[in-house]
């Protein structure tokens, strides 16, 4: 079954006729347009519409198989309007501000607006072997530069100075940074989300680099945490509690895994360390057109692991005054179980 021929069974289970798609990468998988937020997308019982303005019309073209109106609001919802009367029109609840729904009240008064939630999202997070491949390419330049910087990891370092090479590395790649990258040493490592700062790394810090490509579109994600000169047993202890609870959970992805299960099995082991309370994060989710997205690795998710997903499997232990370590791998759903595409080193300490 195609996208579309998923995404029209998904509309017809929510009981929409129409979907108005204002998520920018739900906008370029249904479109191919990759300017997703400057554009719409409108599926009707006829077709597929991208709308966008007119600094696109070359670009929207070139990009996308769909008929394209250029025009931009409130021209953009009337031209929308004639298709839509008498029908029951879903729009993405996360992605609508409430005065885009406003406006779509006003210009859509004869239909029926109704909020749906994560349809397309389900869809993507299926991965096509396309994607796959994207995916995969994008995580091989990751691997390749963090690679190429990781001698750079040194005391007396800046942690802006390492990634300012990874993104300088991505960007003469022709990728660009999937997200700011996390550098985060010594104490710093507390931070789930330090984005580098100008801290100078010191002899005996870990450091937590989290990083990824944007290639094509697609990301990547990955996370190492390494050691400069020699850690404390304490800081040593935690690693290694952090690295059996991301090899334990990555052995266990597969078909059929329910999300949940998988982040209980990786938050039990920590816990068993006296860390559960330390892994202050999901275990991972799903990567593609945005960093994060269906599926949710997490406690609460009602997700199960299917073939072709990719998913982050990312266990943490944070201790604010002490350090931090993340270890993250990006990894493949398969028939027979996984493939693990990132492939840079994890260190033993
Ligand atoms: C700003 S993108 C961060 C990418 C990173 N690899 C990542 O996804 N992280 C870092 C620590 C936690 C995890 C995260 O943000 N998880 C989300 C999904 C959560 O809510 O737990």
């Amino acid at each position: 079954m195609t996208q579309f021929e998923q995404l029209r069974r998904a509309m017809a289970q929510a009981g929409v006729d129409a979907l108005w798609v204002s998520d920018p990468a739900n906008v370029r998988a249904l479109s191919g347009f990759t300017s997703g937020k400057d554009g719409k997308v409108l599926v009707t019982p006829q077709g597929a519409t991208l709308y966008t303005d007119a600094r696109y019309t070359v670009q929207a073209q070139e990009e996308s198989p769909l008929p394209a109106v250029i025009a931009r609001p409130p021209d953009t919802y009337r031209d929308a309007a004639a298709a839509l009367s008498g029908l029951r029109v879903g729009f993405e609840a996360d992605h609508l501000t409430v005065s885009g729904l406003d406006d779509l009240r006003e210009h859509w008064a004869d239909a029926t607006l109704v909020p749906v939630r994560g349809l397309i999202q389900k869809i993507r997070a299926i991965k096509t072997p396309e994607e796959i491949e994207a995916i995969r390419a994008a995580q091989a330049l990751a691997d390749q530069v963090y690679n190429e910087v990781r001698p750079m990891i040194q005391a007396g370092v800046r942690e802006l100075d390492v990634a300012l090479e990874i993104e300088m590395r991505l960007r003469r790649a022709g990728a660009e940074n999937a997200f700011d990258v996390i550098v985060a040493s010594g104490p710093r490592g507390a931070m789930p989300h330090g984005v580098a700062s100008a801290r100078v790394i010191e002899d005996g810090d870990l450091v937590t680099v989290d990083m990824g490509a944007r290639l094509g579109g697609y990301n990547s994600d990955m996370t190492r945490t390494v050691a400069v000169g020699q850690p404390s047993e304490e800081l040593a202890r935690i690693y290694r509690a952090v690295l059996e609870a991301e090899e334990a959970a990555v052995a266990a992805v597969g078909p059929g895994v329910r999300a949940a299960d998988l982040d209980a099995l990786a938050r039990d082991i920590l816990t068993r360390h006296g860390l559960g309370e330390a892994f202050a994060h999901s275990l991972g989710h799903g990567v593609g057109l945005d960093v994060h997205e269906a599926p949710g690795l997490r406690g609460t998710s009602e997700d199960v692991l299917e073939r072709g997903m990719i998913v982050t499997i990312e266990p943490g232990a944070y201790l604010p005054g002490l350090g931090g370590v993340r270890i993250e791998d990006l990894v493949l759903v398969t028939d027979a179980g996984h493939e693990v595409l990132s492939c840079a080193e994890k260190e033993q300490i």
